[in-house]
């Protein structure tokens, strides 16, 4: 069975954010994911998902200075300090929301990066995310890692699956898991269906979007009904983020998740 968690970062935009649980479950979603919680205290934001009888599936480690364009710490020389205590602060989300699972963003090469550079980014990677995934199974929860695609995000650390998972072998920790993005890997890949068959072990949470727009998942080049199909089949017990952009309102948009038990 395909179970869809609304991401509350790109859907329900219409409404703030703390009323996006309850317009969620309205609309047929029995889990929720985000980029960032940290705006508001944990006990509000676990009111607002108690009230709406939802599930946390999802959200992310703090991910260094956001506005001013950094995209995670978790590769970034220099600044492990700052890591370590944003796996603190998202294991203390983590525990008020019962999130089973949070997402370390691996952060931005400089454009002038050598095979030196490269290489101090990658030793970086290894020993936060050892780090990271030590807490996080302390603390009985996942930490993935998710490949992202280098046209949104140009010089993003980690930006194909072949990648992901030599990282995954290499720190060799069983909670830390792959979080795989449909639409980062049909930009960066294809070959949906083939890559879920491959990585299925490695993955401990789905995102859908259509591509290239990043629109709902039935407009564009995905054909989901087909690719939600062969997870199911594959024995996928995981959810399905639906991190996407609406094309017009959030609601007007959801007619593709009926059959998953959404209601526009
Ligand atoms: O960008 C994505 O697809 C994600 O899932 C990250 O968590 C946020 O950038
Ligand atoms: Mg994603």
């Amino acid at each position: 069975m395909i179970r869809l968690a609304a991401n509350l970062s790109m859907l329900f935009t219409e409404h703030d954010f703390l009323d996006r649980f309850a317009a969620a479950a309205d609309a047929g979603f029995h889990g929720v994911e985000y980029l960032f919680p940290y705006a508001h205290a944990p006990e509000r934001v676990a009111e607002a998902l108690r009230d709406s009888g939802l599930e946390q599936v999802l959200f992310n480690l703090p991910p260094g200075d956001w506005e001013a364009g950094e995209r995670g710490l978790a590769s970034l020389p220099g600044r492990e300090d700052e890591f370590r205590g944003s796996v603190v602060e998202a294991l203390r989300y983590a525990e008020a929301l019962a999130c089973p699972r949070v997402h370390a963003m691996a952060g931005l090469l400089p454009e002038d990066a050598d095979d030196e550079i490269r290489e101090a980014h990658h030793a970086t990677y290894l020993a936060n995310l050892r780090f990271a995934a030590s807490e996080a199974a302390s603390a009985g929860r996942e930490l993935l890692i998710e490949p992202i695609n280098t046209r949104d995000m140009p010089g993003y650390f980690l930006s194909r699956q072949d990648q992901a998972v030599a990282v995954l072998e290499s720190v060799g920790a069983d909670n830390l898991r792959l979080q795989f993005d449909l639409y980062h890997c049909q930009i960066m890949e294809g070959d949906l269906i083939r890559h879920l068959e491959r990585l299925l072990p490695h993955i401990g949470h789905v995102q859908i979007a259509g591509v290239p727009e990043r629109h709902e998942p039935d407009v564009g080049e995905v054909h989901y009904p087909a690719v939600l199909k062969r997870l199911e089949t594959l024995g996928y017990r995981g959810w399905v983020g639906c991190e996407y952009r609406p094309a017009a309102g959030t609601r007007d948009g959801l007619g593709w998740g009926k059959p998953y038990g959404l209601v526009s």
